[in-house]
C-alpha cells in the first residue's frame, strides 16, 4: 500500500479530493487507518467504524459512520492488499433544491459523534443544553452522578467511589437534586405564613431513598387487579384483553378442505372425471367419490368422502374421453387440509390475558365466536399542570408549548388505555384537588408539579386527599420525581415529572405496567439487545436512554437525551435501560420498545 493510494479517493465518490476537504481530518484519518490496517494485518481484527471490503479495500469513516460495522475478527490481510481510504456514508454534496441543505440521514444529527467513544454530554457537544449524561463535565440538571466517560470499568469505579454523589470530575455534590432536597421527614422550616406560591410544602419532595427502578416497575405491576369483565361483540373487542382463554368451539378446519383449485381424485390415476358442476366452496352435502374417479373442486370446498388427494388444475390434463392424467406424482392427502389440522374443538388457542389484536379477532371469528369475554381497557384521564403551558402558537414571553398533552394520549391508547380526557389545569392547587375529586377514571396521570417548587402541588394534594404513596421517587434518570399513588377510593394516580423526557420515563416505568395489571395482562416479557457503543451510566440510578435499533439489531444511543429534550426520543425506537455504572459496547441492555400508535412499521 502506498500513501498515494490513500490519497487517491478520499471521498469515495471517485473524484480526487477537492480543495474544501478537511485536510487535517484526512491526515488524521489516514494515520489512524494505517494503524488499523497494520493491526488487521497482524490478525488483531478491525474495530468498529472500519470495514475491510472483500476486495481488500479499506473503508474508513473519519467523520461519522453511524452504521459502522464491527468486522472483527478479520483474517490477517496480505501485505499486497490494495488500500484506499473512503469516507463511508458521507452526505452527498448536492444541496436540496431550494433549501441549501444537503440531504442526509435524518438520524445522523442524533447519533453520537464518531470517535467520542461515549454517549456525549449534550452540553459539550454544542447542543446549547447543559443536560443529559455528562461526559467529564458538570450537568446543569443535577445529573452530576452520571459516571464519567472512559468505559464501563471506569464508570463502575466511579460508582463504587461515590455511590450517591458525582463521579469524579463531573460536578459538585451541591448540584445533585437528591442532596439539595431535604428529607421528607424534616419539619417545615418555611413557616406557615408563607404563601403556597413561594414555598415548597413540607414533605412535598421525593424521599431520601428513591425506589430502585426495577422495584418501582414491580410495585406498579402489582398495584392493581383487573377491573371486571364483560362480554362484547367481536367487532368491539379490539384493544381489550381476553378475560378467559379463547377455546376452539369447533375443529379447524371443520371439514376436509381442498387447498387448491383442481380435481378431487380417488386412488391412483388416471381418473374418470364426473360431476359436471364440480364442488364449490360452501356446498353442503356432497356425493362420495369412488376409486378411479375425479371431480372438479374449488379451493376451500369440502373434499368428498373417498377422495385421496387433490390434483391442482395446472398439474393435470383431461383427454377427449374425459380421462384425467396427472403430470406429477400425486401423494396421498396432497393439497387436502384435513379436518382439525389447526385445532380441535376444546383446544385452548389463546390464554386469558391476551391483548386483542386484529389477528385475535380473526381467529375468534374463524372458530365461531360472536362475542368474547374481555377486561375492558382501563379508563385514564390526563391532567396537564403548569401555567406556563401554551396549547398553540410559538413559545413566547417565558411560556412554552405543552409537549406532553399531544404525546401522552396516543401512547396511553397504544398501551391499552382509553383516554377519556386530557385537561390543562394550570398551577392552582384547588384546580388539581377539584379535578381529582371529580375524576372517576381508573387511572389519573398528572404531568408536572411533582418536585418541590413553589407551585408543585402534587404531593400536598395527595396528602390532603389521603392518598397512599406506593412509589415516591424512583432511582432513574431522567424522571426521578415520578410517583405512584393509590387514591382513597382505590383508583390510582401516576405523577409524571414535568420535564418531557422525564415524563416519558415515568409513563413507561409506572403507567405501562400498571395499565397491564388493570387490564389483566401479564407483565411484559423483557426484551434485550446489545449496545453498539459505550453508554455511560449514572453512579446510583438506572438511566433510560433513547436508542435506535440498527439493521443488525444492535442499539445506537442517541444524542439530545436531556430530561427537557424530545429530539432524541423523536428519532428513537426504544429506551435502553442502562444500569448504574453504565454499559460497555457489546453489553446487552433491556429495551423498552416505544409503541407506534400511528401504525408505522
Ligand atoms: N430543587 C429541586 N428541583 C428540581 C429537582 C430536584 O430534585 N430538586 N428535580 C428536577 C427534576 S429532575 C425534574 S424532572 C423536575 C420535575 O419537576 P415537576 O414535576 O415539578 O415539573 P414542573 O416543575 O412543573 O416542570 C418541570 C419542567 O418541565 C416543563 N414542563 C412541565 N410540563 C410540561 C409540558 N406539558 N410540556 C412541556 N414542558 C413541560 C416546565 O416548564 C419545567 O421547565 O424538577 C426539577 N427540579
Ligand atoms: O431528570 Mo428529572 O429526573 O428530569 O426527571
Amino acid at each position: 500500500m502506498s500513501a498515494g493510494d490513500a490519497d487517491s479517493d478520499r471521498d469515495g465518490d471517485g473524484r480526487p479530493a477537492s480543495a474544501d476537504d478537511d485536510r487535517a481530518g484526512l491526515d488524521r484519518a489516514t494515520a489512524e487507518a494505517l494503524a488499523l490496517l497494520a493491526d488487521a494485518r497482524r490478525g488483531g481484527g478491525v474495530r468498529p467504524r472500519y470495514r475491510v471490503r472483500p476486495a481488500g479495500r479499506f473503508d474508513f469513516d473519519f467523520a461519522a459512520d453511524p452504521f459502522g460495522e464491527v468486522s472483527s475478527p478479520t483474517p490477517p490481510l496480505p501485505d499486497s492488499t490494495d488500500v484506499r481510504l473512503r469516507r463511508v456514508g458521507a452526505a452527498p454534496r448536492t444541496p436540496l433544491a431550494g433549501t441549501g441543505a444537503a440531504p442526509q440521514d435524518p438520524l445522523a444529527p442524533l447519533l453520537v459523534p464518531a470517535g467520542s467513544g461515549v454517549l456525549p454530554g449534550d452540553a459539550r457537544s454544542g447542543d446549547g443544553q447543559a443536560e443529559g449524561a455528562a461526559v467529564g463535565g458538570g450537568d446543569a440538571d443535577g445529573d452530576a452522578g452520571t459516571a464519567a466517560a472512559g468505559g464501563a470499568a471506569e464508570q463502575a469505579d466511579a460508582a463504587a467511589a461515590a455511590p450517591d454523589g458525582p463521579a469524579s470530575g463531573t460536578g459538585s455534590a451541591a448540584s445533585e437534586p437528591d442532596d439539595a432536597v431535604p428529607p421528607a421527614s424534616e419539619p417545615d422550616r418555611a413557616g406557615s405564613a408563607r404563601s403556597a406560591r413561594s414555598v415548597p410544602e413540607p414533605g412535598s419532595v421525593s424521599p431520601e431513598r428513591p425506589t430502585p427502578w426495577p422495584a418501582a416497575r414491580e410495585v406498579a405491576a402489582g398495584a392493581a387487579g383487573v377491573l371486571g369483565v364483560r362480554d362484547v361483540g367481536i367487532g368491539e373487542a379490539l384493544g381489550q384483553t381476553l378475560a378467559v382463554g379463547l377455546t376452539a368451539l369447533v375443529d379447524l378446519p371443520s371439514f376436509d378442505t381442498s387447498a387448491m383449485d383442481g380435481w378431487a381424485v380417488a386412488g391412483p390415476g388416471p381418473w374418470r372425471v364426473g360431476g359436471d358442476e364440480g364442488i364449490l366452496a360452501g356446498r353442503g352435502s356432497i356425493a362420495p367419490l369412488a376409486d378411479g374417479h375425479a371431480v372438479r373442486i374449488a379451493t376451500g370446498a369440502r373434499v368428498p368422502p373417498g377422495a385421496t388427494a387433490v390434483l391442482r388444475s395446472e398439474h393435470g390434463t383431461v383427454g377427449p374421453h374425459g380421462e384425467l392424467q396427472a403430470q406429477r406424482r400425486v401423494t396421498h392427502g396432497q393439497d387436502v387440509r384435513p379436518r382439525g389440522q389447526e385445532c380441535q374443538k376444546g383446544d385452548e388457542l389463546l390464554p386469558a390475558g391476551t391483548f386483542v389484536t386484529p389477528a385475535v379477532l380473526g381467529l375468534a371469528a374463524a372458530c365461531g365466536y360472536d362475542q368474547v369475554r374481555v377486561v375492558p381497557r382501563p379508563r385514564v384521564e390526563v391532567l396537564v399542570l403548569g401555567d406556563e403551558l401554551l396549547r398553540e402558537g410559538l413559545p413566547h414571553d417565558g411560556r412554552i408549548r405543552d409537549a406532553l398533552g399531544p404525546m401522552l394520549g396516543p401512547w396511553l391508547e397504544a398501551l391499552g388505555a382509553e383516554v377519556v380526557a386530557t385537561r390543562r389545569l394550570g398551577d392552582e392547587a384547588s384546580a388539581l384537588s377539584g379535578a381529582l375529586e371529580a375524576s372517576d377514571t381508573d387511572l389519573v396521570l398528572t404531568t408536572g408539579g411533582t418536585a418541590a417548587g413553589p407551585v408543585d402541588h402534587v404531593h400536598p394534594t395527595l396528602r390532603r386527599l389521603g392518598a397512599e404513596l406506593l412509589v415516591d421517587g424512583v432511582a432513574v434518570r431522567p424522571g426521578h420525581p415520578m410517583l405512584l399513588a393509590r387514591l382513597g377510593d382505590g383508583r390510582h394516580l401516576v405523577g409524571l415529572p414535568g420535564n418531557p423526557l422525564a415524563a416519558v420515563a415515568g409513563l413507561f416505568t409506572l403507567a405501562a405496567p400498571l395499565l397491564r395489571a388493570l387490564a389483566g395482562r401479564p407483565a411484559a416479557q423483557p426484551s434485550w439487545a446489545q449496545v453498539a457503543e459505550v453508554v455511560p451510566g449514572h453512579a446510583s440510578s438506572t438511566r433510560l436512554v433513547p436508542v435506535v435499533r440498527r439493521s443488525d439489531g444492535w442499539l445506537l444511543p442517541l444524542r439530545f437525551h436531556g430530561p427537557a429534550m424530545l429530539r432524541g426520543l423523536a428519532g428513537a425506537d426504544a429506551l435502553a435501560v442502562v444500569p448504574p455504572g453504565g454499559l460497555a459496547a457489546g453489553d446487552a441492555a433491556e429495551v423498552l420498545v416505544l409503541p407506534r400508535p400511528g401504525g408505522a412499521p
